[in-house]
């Protein structure tokens, strides 16, 4: 990051320029209660997803974070400040929420330039953004003429222009075609690795398997989980063996007695928890039962939260203990 000096500056110094906090945050449309004392931080180095179904509260809390809306109660900080009183908030925190749509006739390039000259930012960092979301070579072209693909790419280069230590990303994924996914969740990926925090939303666990490193469940307002993603799946029994073999009874015996459970799948094959596959082979190598083949199956993010929360529609409360960075 090249502004570190802006940001933690603007942010009032220290590591803390990279952290969200959110504490008792609460929202309300009329009579619709949008967040409803909500707590939970955004910590650097990881993706944090924030999932939850449609109209749980996700976008407000996003836009309170960002400044967008005001809160009815609680508070939200970038590196311990308010958006409202961050110096410098593009060099805090980038988001696509607000991505201002570039003007139809206008190219990418200018469209950045104006943005990176309504921010104070140097001119430089146009190309250099560019070069990251892989829009170098269009970068002349009109953006009205963009795929959705390209203007997603647009905005997220317009979020990156600032270098900033938190990003903020409403809904990436959606709308893109299996190739555009596969870059979003590479980005992800290399903006937390570089450090910085970075906070997706998706409406579907599906969406952030793979890329999450951290999950934050919201229903209705509320949080429901807040859970390291490898904890998740670890807690998780979903993590099953297949083992192929024409000596089903004893190799259920043999597993059995080591302390799995196994029920069979299919004529030729049982299927046990409770044991890792090299375990299993060792056992049945060990006894003398003879088998052909060994998979692995391993429970997916969805699975493994239903596991947990005794598959309640609504997302059943779960909170695990925070896991530091
Ligand atoms: N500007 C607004 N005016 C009135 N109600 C709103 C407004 N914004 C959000 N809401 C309501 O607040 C609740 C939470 O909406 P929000 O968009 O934050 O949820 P979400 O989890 O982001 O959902 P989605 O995945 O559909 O975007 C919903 O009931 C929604 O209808």
């Amino acid at each position: 990051m090249t502004s570190t000096t802006d940001v933690t500056e603007a942010a009032g110094g220290g590591a803390a320029g990279g952290t969200v906090e959110v504490r008792g945050l609460s929202k309300r449309y009329g009579r619709t209660v949008a967040v409803d004392g909500l707590s939970f931080t955004v910590r650097p180095g990881r993706v944090t997803g924030l999932v939850g179904p449609n109209g749980a509260g996700k976008s407000t809390t996003m836009r309170v974070i960002v400044g967008l809306d005001r809160p009815d109660g609680g508070s939200a900080l970038i590196g311990g400040v308010p958006y409202r009183e961050l110096r410098r908030p593009v060099c805090a925190v980038g988001t696509t929420l607000e991505a201002s749509a570039a003007h139809p006739g206008r190219s990418a390039r200018d469209h950045l330039r104006w943005m990176a000259r309504a921010a104070g930012l140097p001119g430089r960092r146009v190309a250099e953004v560019l070069e990251l979301v892989g829009l170098a070579s269009a970068a002349r072209r009109a953006a009205g003429g963009f795929s959705l693909g390209m203007r997603q790419r647009l905005g997220i280069a317009a979020a990156l222009l600032g270098d900033p230590p938190v990003l903020i990303f409403d809904e990436p994924v959606n709308g893109l075609d299996p190739e555009g996914v596969r870059w979003i969740r590479g980005l992800l990926r290399s903006l937390a690795a570089e450090g910085r925090a970075v906070l997706v939303s998706s409406h579907l666990m599906s969406e952030l398997e793979g890329t999450a490193d951290h999950l934050l469940v919201m229903g209705r307002g509320r949080l429901l989980a807040d859970t390291g993603v490898r904890e998740l799946l670890a807690a998780s029994s979903g993590g099953r063996v297949e083992v192929r073999t024409a000596q089903r009874q004893e190799a259920m015996t043999v597993l059995a007695e080591a302390g799995a459970t196994v029920a069979v799948s299919r004529q030729d094959a049982v299927t046990v928890s409770g044991l890792e596959a090299e375990r299993i082979v060792e056992l049945l190598t060990g006894a003398g039962v003879a088998f052909s083949g060994v998979a692995e199956h391993r429970a997916s993010l969805e699975e493994a939260y239903m596991e947990l929360t005794g598959g309640a529609a609504e997302f059943g409360a779960l909170r695990t203990e925070e896991g530091q960075p």
